[in-house]
């Protein structure tokens, strides 16, 4: 793994920096959550309360981080979240994510509200690309949008279910938040010459009456593989795996949509006794160090997901930016799994956590 500079010894690190590079409106964005915010501090916070109990005299000399998900294999149980506008953090945004994440080897999710084509993001890629969707009021226009990942090599439809209307955004809203001029969602038929809120944006194109019938018309419109994003309710992931989605991603989307939102770590045991025998289940919200990886995997987490730590890597320095990012991850992933006693993904578990 390439040395780590020492200006950058962890992903918040990267964070003071991109808040000076970018304009305040668009660090708002990327930073901020809904209402208070709570939901935001609380994802990290599920982490800290949580304590590790490492194990010793066990032959951690020969160690690796690989595992898969749905079957694809990986470098490392953490990947890249669905972030909408790249190209707001730097000019070349998605395409510098995708390839970052390719050559670290690791789980890329695309999203609709890409800044660019997903097809120019799959060409990019040199490792595995997802597709999150959001279920759009134009159906033709939703299944399209499937057609096109499909046909563009992308692996996986992960369909968000967190954002019916965008919720309430204090910074957002005092900003009165615009997209920078050039920044569009490419994806989708939006004429630039208009200047709308992304809450008027929002409601314009997705689809505020989504229901679980329209989970099964997405599950029936494709051969890939569905996860279901945006869950934290037990009950809900039931129904998605019953309703065939072979993965969940147990999420609060960053603490942006519902601000007292569970956060997702109190969140995934519950999700994992119910369907972490029929289904992969992966976590986001607050994912900032490695001993926050392992402990989502001693849970059950199959792979987690890291949002903002990704757009600080990318605004700080593009593509490079993101991979120093997604490496620190690995590093410290790989050293606390050898201060645990953990050669590799399957030894980490339960047997490692103990709530103080
Ligand atoms: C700036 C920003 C944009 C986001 N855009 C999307 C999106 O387009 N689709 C989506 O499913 N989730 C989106 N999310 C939510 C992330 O996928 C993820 O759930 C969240 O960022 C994880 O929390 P973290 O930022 O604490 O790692 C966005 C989050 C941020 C911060
Ligand atoms: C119409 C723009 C909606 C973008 C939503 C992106 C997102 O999920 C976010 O959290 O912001």
């Amino acid at each position: 793994m390439p040395a780590v500079p020492t200006r950058f010894v962890r992903a918040e690190d990267f964070a003071a920096v991109a808040q000076a590079v970018l304009p305040t409106d668009v660090w708002d964005y990327v930073a901020g959550g809904a209402g208070d915010e709570r939901t935001v501090r609380a994802n990290e916070e599920a982490f800290h309360r949580l304590t590790l109990v490492p194990r010793m005299l066990i032959d951690v000399g020969t160690r690796t981080l690989h595992t898969t998900a749905l079957g694809v294999p990986l470098a490392g149980p953490i990947g890249v979240a669905p972030t909408s506008y790249h190209t707001m953090a730097h000019p070349d945004g998605e395409l510098a994510v995708a390839r970052a994440a390719g050559a670290a080897g690791l789980l890329n999710i695309v999203s609709v509200f890409s800044s660019t084509t997903l097809e120019d993001v799959a060409k990019a890629a040199t490792g595995p690309l997802w597709f999150q969707l959001y279920c759009l009021r134009d159906r033709g226009l939703t299944r399209s949008l499937i057609e096109r990942a499909e046909a563009a090599g992308y692996r996986a439809i992960v369909l968000g279910v967190d954002l019916p209307v965008i919720g309430y955004r204090d910074r957002d809203i005092r900003n009165a938040f615009r997209l920078p001029p050039g920044v569009r969602p490419v994806n989708l038929p939006v004429g630039t010459e208009q200047d709308p809120t992304l809450a008027d944006l929002n409601a314009v194109l997705v689809d505020p009456r989504l229901t679980w019938q329209d989970v099964e018309w997405i599950r029936s419109v494709t051969d890939l593989p569905l996860v279901v994003k945006g869950i934290v309710a037990p009950s809900d992931a039931e129904r998605a795996v019953q309703l065939g989605a072979s993965g969940v991603l147990v999420s609060n989307h960053g603490g942006r949509q519902v601000d007292g939102s569970v956060a997702t770590m109190t969140a995934l045991p519950d999700v994992l006794d119910v369907v972490g025998g029929s289904a992969e289940v992966y976590l986001d919200g607050g994912v900032r160090r490695g001993t926050d990886v392992l402990k989502a995997v001693a849970t059950g987490a199959r792979v987690v997901f890291a949002g903002r730590p990704v757009l600080w890597g990318l605004a700080v320095d593009g593509e490079s930016g993101v991979r120093a990012v997604l490496d620190l991850y690995l590093r410290e992933l790989d050293l606390v799994m050898a201060t645990c006693g953990c050669p590799d993904v399957a030894s980490i578990g339960p047997h490692l956590l103990r709530n103080p």
